[in-house]
């Protein structure tokens, strides 16, 4: 289905470049259907145009009517620009994808034509590898024939969950967040490998082995992270000793916290901008 379709993106930063990376790497549609526009930084363009392939284009160059989907991808405050911007140039079959977090569907709706296809989708930044854990949440007008395209695309980046759109918040929190814990739980194992003399390079390669070991364990074995990790703990061993640290320095309620707080921050995030006026 992908091969004939041309997406665009809005917004050419981290997410935007994750996301073209994952699609290109997994040949499912030649990168000269894939605009990317952005609002400031056409050198940024020009990066993502060598690098990639895709046609990089002011707004204004864009052809409008041959993009099957448009991929929203600035920071949540530029939504409503964004989606009045293009409102009155697009037909209704044409979809809307939305990363931003906190950007609910019933935002979408409300700033664009009535029966607009949209979708709220959130992915991580590990597209980039096609090893994101991406959401999908379908707008409540979109047709399943559009899912199936969005679900697609997003495959090209890694696994795909269809969600309920109150879920939302906690997955931004685990999912979308998720790889910055990880990325600072690494940091500071980086630390203590410095700090006893090990060489960055080697450290970090130990440390990310490390973690992707664990991670295909859980993903492979069907076992869950507690139980895998009673078989790393010996009585009384190095793991007793390790894990005790964690419990007395409250790790666990710190990554609690963590995820929580993002899940807030994304609730946070669609109630500031609900007051926005709907521009006519
Ligand atoms: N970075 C991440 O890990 C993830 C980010 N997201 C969402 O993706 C969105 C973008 O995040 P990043 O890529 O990290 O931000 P970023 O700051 O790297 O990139 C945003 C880009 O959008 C452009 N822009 C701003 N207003 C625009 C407009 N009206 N039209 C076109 N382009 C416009 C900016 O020039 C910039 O290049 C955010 O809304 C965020 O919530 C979602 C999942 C993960
Ligand atoms: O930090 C943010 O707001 C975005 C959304 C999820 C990951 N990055």
């Amino acid at each position: 289905m992908l091969e004939n379709k041309t997406i665009a993106f809005l917004g050419a930063g981290s997410m935007a470049e994750s996301m073209i990376s994952g699609v290109i790497t997994a040949e499912k549609m030649p990168a000269n259907q894939i605009y990317v526009t952005n609002k400031s930084n056409a050198n940024r363009l020009l990066e993502l145009q060598s690098k990639y392939g895709v046609n990089a284009l002011t707004q204004s160059e864009l052809p409008f009517e041959k993009v099957d989907l448009f991929i929203l991808a600035m920071k949540p405050k530029g939504a409503e620009e964004a989606l009045l911007s293009i409102k009155d140039k697009i037909r209704p079959d044409q979809v809307i994808l939305s990363v931003l977090a906190g950007i609910t569907t019933q935002f979408m709706q409300d700033h664009l034509n009535k029966d607009q296809q949209v979708v709220r989708v959130m992915p991580n930044t590990s597209s980039m590898i096609q090893e994101s854990a991406t959401a999908v949440v379908a707008g409540e007008t979109v047709t399943m024939g559009h899912v199936k395209l969005v679900t697609e695309l997003l495959e090209c980046m890694g696994k795909v969950f269809i969600i309920e759109e109150d879920q939302m918040d906690v997955f931004t929190g685990l999912a979308g967040s998720g790889p910055a814990y990880f990325y600072y739980l690494m940091e500071n194992m980086e630390r203590v490998g410095a700090e006893n003399g090990w060489e960055e390079a080697k450290v970090r390669q130990i440390i990310a082995q490390t973690m992707y070991g664990a991670a295909k364990m859980v993903l492979e074995q069907g076992e869950a992270p507690a139980s895998l990790r009673e078989k790393v703990t010996s009585p009384n061993g190095t793991t007793a000793s390790g894990v005790e640290a964690l419990i007395k320095y409250n790790g666990g309620e710190a990554i609690a916290q963590a995820v929580l707080h993002a899940a807030n921050r994304s609730k946070e995030i669609s109630k500031e901008l609900e007051g926005t006026i709907v521009t006519p």
